[in-house]
C-alpha cells in the first residue's frame, strides 16, 4: 500500500470529487460514516463522547460525526475551537446541518470556555488534520493540553491536531496524544515514525473509496506492507522439488559465549525453508550446535573461541567448498570483533558476488572499517538495529533525518536497509522504504534479530529477490511475533518461540 504526501492526499481529494462525480459534502459524510462505523465497533451507544472540532475540513468532519453519533443517541457534546475568523465551506455546510438536531453547540474562545473532561468519556480530536502549516498556538495550544490532561480516551480523526503528516514536528510543539488514529484510507508518513507513537496511538484505516486510478498512478518512495502483499511475495512449492531446489546457505556466527546466537539463526534458517545449512562456528560451539540443531551441517572454525575463517580440518570434511560455492552467506550473529574475525571478513567480502545477509557484529566491523562497505556484493541485506544504523551512519536529530540517511545509505552502497525497530523499515538500492506493519515491542530482547538474520538467509538461500525477501521476511519475523505475543503476552517472550512461531503460508 502507498504512503502519499499531504500535497498528494489532497490531489487525491480533488481528484475523487472530479471523477466519480462526488460532492465535496458528500465525500465528507462518506469518511465520517466510516469513522463512526469504526467507532461503533468499539464503544457502546451509552459512552459519553466529547467532540472538539476545528474550522477546517477536520473540523467539518467532527461536526458529521456528531451528527452521526446523535442519530445512534450517543450522548454526544460537541465544542468548536473558535480560532480564526473564517471556517471552510463544508464546515459552515455540516454546521448548519448539525444544528438542526442537537441542542447545544459549544464554543471555546479563551481558556474558561474549556469543559471538564471525565475518564469515563471519549475525546474526539477534529481541531486540525492533514491541512495543518503550523504548529498549535493560543487556544488551539491550550485545548489540545487540556485534552491531554485529560484521563479520558482520546481518538484523532484522520491525525492528531498539531501533528505533521509528512515532515517534522519542533519538539516543543503540543500535539494531541491520542489513544487511537482513525484516518482515512491511507496511512501517513507520520504514522511509520518510532518518535511519533505518543502522537499516533494505535491507528486504524477507513476505507473511504478514494479514486483508485490516482492512488496506482501516483509515484511514491514510500510504502506500508500489508498482510495480503507479504503473503503474495511467498513462493509456492513445486510437488516435485528436492533440497537442492531451496540452496544450501552457509551461516558465519558466534563466538565463545555466544553460541546461542548461531544457533538461534540456524534454527530460524531452517524453519523458513532452506534446502540445506552448513553453519562455521569456533570450535568450542561444535558440540553444541550439533546437539542443539541436527539438521544443520557443521564447519568447526580452526580456533577455538572466534571465527577466523580457517577451517578445522581435524574435524570437517576434505575439500569443504569455499564461500562463495553456497547460495548465500549470511554472517553477524554473536559474531565478536575479533581483528582475525575483520580479517576474515575482509577477505571475505571480495570473494563474494551474490546477496549476503549482515548482521549484528558484522555491521559493527564494517562501521569501524567503512572502506569495507563498498566490498559489499550488490543487493546484500543489511539488518542494523538503530545504534548499528547510527554506527554506519551518523547521528540523527529526528526521525526524517533518519529516514534521509537510510535511503542514501541504501542508494549509495546498493544494499537493501532493514533498520530494525516499530514498523521496521525496508530501504531499497532504488531509494524505496517499505515499512512493516506486524512486530510488537515483546521483539525488544536478545536474539530475535539473530532469528532475522536466519530467516533472510533461508530466503536469498531460496532464490527470493533480495527486495522481497527483506520485505517478507520481516513481516513474517514480526508475525511469529504477534503470535507469541497474543498466547503469552510480549513480556514472557523469548527468541526461541519466535522460531517455533514461524509460519509460511
Ligand atoms: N481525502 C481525505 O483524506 C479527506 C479528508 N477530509 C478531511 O479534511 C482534512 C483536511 O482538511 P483541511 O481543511 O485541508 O485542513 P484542516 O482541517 O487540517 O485545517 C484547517 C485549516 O486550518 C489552518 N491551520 C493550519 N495549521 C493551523 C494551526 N496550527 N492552527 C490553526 N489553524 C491552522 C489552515 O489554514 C488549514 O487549512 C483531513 O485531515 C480530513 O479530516 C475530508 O473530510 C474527506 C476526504
Ligand atoms: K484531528
Amino acid at each position: 500500500m502507498k504512503i502519499l504526501s499531504v500535497d498528494q492526499i489532497h490531489d487525491l481529494d480533488q481528484s475523487t470529487i472530479k471523477s466519480e462525480p462526488i460532492a465535496p459534502i458528500n465525500l465528507m459524510e462518506r469518511a465520517a460514516l466510516a469513522f463512526v462505523n469504526w467507532f461503533a465497533d468499539r464503544f457502546p451507544d451509552t459512552t459519553p463522547t466529547k467532540i472538539f472540532c476545528g474550522l477546517g475540513n477536520n473540523g467539518g468532519d467532527g461536526l458529521a460525526i456528531a451528527r452521526l453519533l446523535l442519530e445512534r443517541e450517543y450522548p454526544v457534546e460537541v465544542h468548536v475551537v473558535r480560532y480564526a475568523p473564517r471556517e471552510s465551506d463544508d464546515f459552515m455546510h455540516n454546521h448548519r446541518r448539525l444544528k438542526l438536531v442537537i441542542e447545544t453547540i459549544n464554543y471555546i474562545e479563551s481558556e474558561k470556555d474549556l469543559p471538564a473532561i471525565r475518564h469515563n468519556e471519549v475525546v474526539i480530536d477534529a481541531i486540525l488534520g492533514s491541512g495543518l502549516t503550523r504548529p498549535t498556538e493560543g487556544i488551539v495550544k491550550t485545548t489540545v493540553d487540556a485534552i491531554n490532561r485529560a484521563p479520558a480516551t482520546v481518538v484523532a480523526v484522520d491525525i492528531a491536531s498539531g501533528l505533521y503528516a509528512d515532515q517534522p514536528n519542533a519538539t516543543t510543539d503540543v500535539i494531541i496524544e491520542p489513544d487511537y488514529t482513525v484516518s482515512f484510507q491511507l496511512p501517513k508518513l507520520a504514522f511509520m515514525l518510532p518518535r511519533n507513537g505518543p502522537y499516533v496511538g494505535d491507528w486504524h484505516l477507513v476505507d473511504i473509496r478514494l479514486h483508485k486510478r490516482f492512488i496506482d498512478q501516483a509515484p511514491t518512495n514510500f510504502f506500508f506492507t500489508q498482510p495480503h502483499e507479504a503473503r503474495l511475495l511467498l513462493h509456492k512449492r513445486d510437488r516435485y522439488a528436492n533440497k537442492g531446489t531451496f540452496g544450501h546457505a552457509l551461516l558465519l556466527a558466534g563466538s565463545y559465549g555466544k553460541i546461542g546466537a548461531a544457533v538461534l539463526a540456524s534454527r530460524a534458517c531452517l524453519r523458513s525453508g532452506v534446502g540445506l545449512l552448513t553453519v562455521q562456528i569456533p570450535r568450542c560451539g561444535y558440540a553444541i550446535l550439533q546437539t542443539a540443531v541436527p539438521e544443520a551441517m557443521c564447519r568447526p572454525d580452526s580456533h577455538q573461541n572466534i571465527l577466523t575463517g580457517l577451517l578445522d580440518h581435524e574435524v570437517s570434511e576434505q575439500g569443504s567448498p569455499a564461500p562463495a560455492d553456497y547460495s548465500v552467506v549470511g554472517i553477524g550473529p554473536g559474531l565478536g570483533k575479533a581483528p582475525e574475525t575483520l580479517t576474515m571478513l575482509r577477505q571475505l567480502l571480495p570473494t563474494l558476488s551474490k546477496p549476503m545477509v549482515i548482521d549484528a557484529d558484522a555491521l559493527n566491523l564494517l562501521a569501524e572499517n567503512r572502506d569495507l562497505l563498498s566490498l559489499l556484493p550488490p543487493n546484500s541485506i543489511l539488518t542494523p538495529h538503530p545504534k548499528e544504523f547510527e554506527r554506519l551512519t551518523s547521528q540523527w536529530t529526528h526521525d526524517y533525518q533518519k529516514l534521509t540517511l537510510l535511503r542514501d545509505f541504501a542508494q549509495q552502497y546498493q544494499v537493501v536497509v532493514v533498520l530494525k525497530g516499530a514498523h521496521s523499515a525496508v530501504a531499497t538500492p532504488q531509494g524505496d522504504v517499505h515499512f512493516n506493519a506486524t512486530g510488537n515491542p515483546g521483539l525488544s530482547t536478545g536474539g530475535t534479530g539473530d532469528v532475522l538474520t536466519g530467516v533472510l538467509t533461508a530466503l536469498l538461500a531460496q532464490g527470493y529477490d533480495p527486495v522481497e525477501a527483506a520485505v517478507l521476511g520481516v513481516y513474517a519475523h514480526g508475525l511469529a511475533g504477534d503470535t507469541v505475543a497474543e498466547e503469552r503476552g510480549p513480556i514472557g517472550m523469548i527468541a526461541s518461540d519466535l522460531v517455533d512461531a514461524l509460519r509460511w503460508r
